[in-house]
């Protein structure tokens, strides 16, 4: 885990264009790599994203999505090989050095004999004007300040990062998976912190595999899959668009082929001696299935966001590219016949009328 320390300006003269609501924008981003075996791949493909001043943006996406290679190049960590980044209207290492961005990202470490205290005015040293008793209270680590850092669960030692990235009084916080591995109670604990940040203008985006952070701290979501923008939009919108129910029934493998050709169906697997269709639409399937088959033991079940966040970023394993990634989930997938690899990504109307 590595926290941005940047000493920062103590004026920040205003551009036309950081003045403006835009406080990221990624154009065409592309970053490609060599896989295990050389051949070349798109980890960020294509990438268009526009971070808005004041929003609270969640960015989704399975194991390997690309989620940590967009924040590397948001953050002018990492090159693109095309494409632009402007954080606050300029190169992101600017926005960065000048502590208009503050960050926590999924490497690097902290010094364990120090305390939290310790630590945090230690590192407060370098930004000029930092005020190191602010950011412990903002991160909700007062009753911790005299306890070594060693002796911090990871939840604790989280909160501490969040400490040192409020650090530089940053406009704009960028998170990358920062409740990976904590428990419940420390999750809850360390959006509360987080929360109360947001609730004072500041901008934050971070990347979770958790839907429901997404659903419960956000006020939009981005996800990702293979590099590639798969859903983007405020909450409600994405929810919408993307949950919908299964029906699943016994018929005919004709009939089912019959059925899943449906618009309204968006895939089809096979489950033992039933057939299961993801509905966009599940009163029309069901409609479909009493007057034009033979189905039988019909079911209607509702979904989760957490499967539906699972069927939109559901593929097989043809790309997979070296690491050892979770894309499974456990599921089903032989016998799936209808999803849409190519369709357009789920956006919120006032994104689909830019
Ligand atoms: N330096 C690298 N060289 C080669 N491949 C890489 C490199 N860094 C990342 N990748 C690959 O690029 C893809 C995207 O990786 P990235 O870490 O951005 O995904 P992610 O969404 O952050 O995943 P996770 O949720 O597991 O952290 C993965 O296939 C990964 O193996």
């Amino acid at each position: 885990m590595e926290i941005l320390v940047m000493a920062h300006a103590p004026h920040r003269p205003e551009s036309r264009e950081a003045a403006s609501s835009e406080v990221a924008v990624l154009s065409k981003i592309v970053k490609r790599y060599a896989d295990t075996k050389g051949a070349e791949f798109a980890a960020v493909n294509d990438l268009d994203l526009r971070i808005r001043r004041g929003e609270v943006v969640a960015f989704l996406g399975p194991n390997g999505a690309g989620k940590t290679t967009t924040i590397d190049m948001l953050l002018g960590l990492l090159a693109p090989d095309s494409g632009e980044v402007r954080l606050f209207g300029g190169p992101p290492q600017q926005a960065v050095r000048s502590g208009r961005v503050g960050a926590v990202l999924q490497t690097g470490g902290l010094l364990p004999d120090l305390t939290v205290q310790a630590t945090v005015r230690m590192l407060g040293s370098l930004h000029p004007g930092a005020d190191p008793e602010r950011a412990i209270r903002r991160a909700g680590l007062t009753a911790l300040r005299r306890r070594r850092v060693g002796e911090c669960s990871g939840g604790e030692q989280q909160r501490l990062r969040f400490a040192l990235a409020l650090l530089p009084e940053p406009e704009f916080l960028v998170l990358d998976e920062p409740t990976a591995g904590m428990d419940v109670a420390a999750r809850r604990e360390f959006w509360a912190a987080v929360r109360q940040d947001a609730a004072r203008g500041t901008t934050v985006m971070f990347a979770t595999h958790y839907v429901e952070e997404a659903e419960h701290f956000a006020d939009r979501v981005v996800m990702i899959d293979r590099g590639r923008l798969v859903a983007d939009g405020s909450v409600s919108t994405v929810r919408a668009a993307i949950t919908g129910r299964t029906v699943s029934a016994r018929m005919t493998a004709v009939e089912a082929a019959m059925v899943a050709a449906s618009p309204d169906v968006r895939s089809s697997t096979v489950r033992g001696d039933r057939h299961c269709f993801d509905c966009a639409d599940s009163d029309s399937v069901l409609r479909l299935l009493l007057h034009r088959t033979s189905a039988a033991e019909i079911e209607v079940a509702p979904r989760s966001l957490e499967e539906a966040f699972l069927a939109i970023t559901d593929h097989d394993h043809d790309h997979d590219h070296g690491r050892d990634r979770d894309h499974d989930h456990g599921r089903d997938r032989d016998h799936d016949h209808g999803r849409d690899r190519d369709r357009e990504p789920v956006r919120d109307v006032r994104e689909a009328r830019r």
